[in-house]
């Protein structure tokens, strides 16, 4: 591949102690904070400070359309991908709103849907007008999916002058869950049966109808199916392609990474097998509704921070989730010690 992988450092691990210290000296049983005194810990090694911060939040959401979506396996025509991109655009969708509300960068990024949008703001970063149906055929050329990786890989960097201090990616394309759900069976050896779900709202006769369309594309790429990269080439979606190369891009630039639900989270685990260092960088957000998530978490060693019963992605999960790892972040930073208000026992 023409795309190279970035390298990716650790976060600071002499901070991650420091700050694990200060928990333990903070006015508070010791370990009450639970998970939050972890994650404060972990966010403050990433941003390689002892006062970790999350006031600068940054979200792409990465759109494209999918050749697989004319097997009929979304309970939604896949012109809907290019009517919420222009509803992300003006502020109505469900990632428009939570951005405003966490105060955080919204830029949507058309990595490829079926026709272009010109002149709505939308960051033209376009791989293909959609992928190809996979059942039939690689769903990308190389150059397409190095174009897609590298669509990701400018927003995190436009992230990293921005000066974020975490980094979500979110998805819009119809079919995508057919996708996502057929690159995890590639990537974690299972089934079908246990990747697929209902999506946007399949029932019981759609979701066996989607596990047979992946199945299909399964036994066509076969023993190609050997690497990340050619995974991704041959089952992908553009947008998918472009959180990849988010993610790496972000972990390399020392950017914590929020990650949201299914989709996104096959885009981390493409991330995890192409750079294992990346993987230090990434928070895991909410655990969706779609069933196959808890394969994808548990194949990636995540814990999400939420569980809502969400299943919509654009980024809404990670979104959400913001106003937690804020609530860890002050904590972290405010509190005073025992030593500091004269209270015993600490
Ligand atoms: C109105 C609408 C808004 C959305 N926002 C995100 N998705 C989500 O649903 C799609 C994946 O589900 P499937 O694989 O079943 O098509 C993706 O576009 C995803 O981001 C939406 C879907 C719809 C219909
Ligand atoms: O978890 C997700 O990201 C998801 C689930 C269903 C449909 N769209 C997105």
């Amino acid at each position: 591949m023409s795309w190279i992988v970035p390298d990716v450092a650790p976060p600071r691990s002499e901070t991650f102690r420091r700050a694990l210290q200060r928990q333990a000296e903070l006015t508070k049983p010791a370990g009450s904070l639970g998970r939050l005194e972890d994650l404060a810990a972990r966010l403050a090694a990433m941003q390689g400070s002892g006062r970790p911060s999350l006031e600068r939040v940054w979200i792409s959401v990465f759109a494209a359309d999918h050749g697989v979506a004319e097997e009929g396996v979304s309970a939604y025509p896949p012109s809907v991908t290019r009517e919420m991109c222009r509803v992300f655009v003006a502020g109505g969708a469900a990632i428009s709103v939570l951005a405003r509300q966490i105060g955080a960068v919204l830029e949507v990024v058309d990595a490829g849907i079926a026709e272009p949008l010109a002149g709505l703001g939308v960051v033209d970063a376009r791989a293909g007008s959609g992928t190809a149906n996979f059942t039939r055929a690689a769903a990308m050329s190389e150059a397409q999916r190095d174009r897609a990786l590298a669509a990701g890989a400018e927003a995190a960097s436009r992230a990293r002058r921005y000066g974020a201090q975490l980094f979500i990616g979110g998805e819009m394309g119809i079919a995508n869950t057919t996708s996502a759900a057929a690159l995890a069976c590639a990537l974690v050896g299972v089934g079908p049966e246990r990747l697929a779900g209902p999506g946007t709202g399949l029932d019981g006769a759609g979701v066996r109808r989607k596990c047979e369309v992946i199945g299909t594309a399964l036994r066509l790429h076969g023993e190609a199916l050997r690497d990340p990269a050619e995974i991704l080439r041959r089952l992908g979606g553009f947008e998918i392609a472009a959180l990849t190369g988010a993610y790496l891009t972000a972990a390399a630039a020392s950017i914590p990474v929020l990650v949201d639900g299914f989709i996104a989270t096959v885009a981390a685990l493409l991330a995890v097998r192409m750079q294992p260092a990346c993987a230090d960088w990434f928070l895991y957000a909410h655990r969706s509704a779609e069933p196959g998530h808890r394969l994808v978490l548990e194949a990636l060693g995540g814990e999400p921070l939420i569980d809502l019963g969400m299943r919509l992605g654009e980024g809404s999960g990670a979104a959400v989730a913001v106003p937690l790892l804020r609530a860890a972040c002050a904590l972290h930073n405010e509190m005073v010690t025992f030593t500091e208000a004269g209270v015993s026992g600490g």
